[in-house]
């Protein structure tokens, strides 16, 4: 498993304090991070591949600094983004998968047939040769998520993944997560999606104020937001 640190780590927007002082080691296989708008969960994600820089301290991803080592650092997690509609880029289903690959120095037999495992996996093939973007929201979702597990990053951080989608399309996501053998990092506000993960980190105002299991966390959250 990876494990990715937090040492220290502050960030501003102008003049708003969004995290504040953040300690954590992460080492466990998948992490759901909650709490209300605004409270700095997507700053944090963000930070665990560089997106974000910390103004104060340093984030450590399996002992390398992000912030100085973001291309060795991207190769091992994948993110996805809340609109998948950011993240497709190229005018078909395959093609958007393959596109991952272009610098993989991966024979071209070899990466075809990473790809047509990972489309097979998602429960893409049927669909490999559509435009992209006529997919419904769901299967835009699980298209950014192929795109992004087909580089197979020992890391995935995904923010508010299920936020667009209906509850069936959200329940196919929860189903994917659960047969990944990746260590998963989930910022959400569909707290059900959460329960079974094996740790859940509380933000308020850029700071943890719970980290527990789910069952005790997302209660501490539940207080929290009634
Ligand atoms: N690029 C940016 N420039 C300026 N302010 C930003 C930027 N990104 C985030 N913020 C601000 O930082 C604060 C925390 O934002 P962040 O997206 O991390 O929160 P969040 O907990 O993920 O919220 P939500 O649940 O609404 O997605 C917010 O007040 C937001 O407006």
């Amino acid at each position: 498993m990876s494990e990715i640190v937090f040492e220290g780590v502050s960030h501003d927007f102008g003049a708003e304090r969004v995290v504040d002082d953040v300690s954590l080691v992460l080492a466990e296989r998948r992490i759901g991070i909650v709490g209300a708008n605004g409270s700095g969960k997507s700053t944090l994600a963000r930070m665990i591949n560089g997106l974000v820089s910390p103004a104060a301290g340093r984030v450590l991803v399996d002992g390398l600094d992000v912030s100085r080592r973001a291309r060795e650092v991207r190769r091992r997690v994948g993110f996805v983004f809340t609109n998948a509609d950011n993240q497709i880029v190229m005018p078909t289903v395959r093609e958007d998968v393959a596109f991952t690959l272009r610098r993989h120095k991966l024979e071209k037999a070899d990466a075809a047939a990473r790809v047509d495992a990972t489309l097979e996996r998602l429960g893409l093939t049927d669909l490999a040769d559509r435009p992209a973007h006529r997919l419904s929201g769901g299967q835009k979702q699980l298209l950014a998520l192929a795109s992004v597990l087909v580089a197979e990053p020992g890391i995935l951080v995904a923010d508010e993944p299920t936020t667009l989608l209906d509850a069936r399309n959200a329940r196919l996501i929860a189903r994917h997560f659960a047969s990944l053998d990746q260590q998963l990092v989930v910022v959400s506000h569909q707290l059900e999606l959460l329960e079974d993960f094996d740790r859940v980190i509380v933000m308020e105002h850029g700071r943890i104020v719970a980290d527990d299991v789910p069952s005790i966390a997302l209660d501490a959250y539940r207080v929290l937001i009634a």
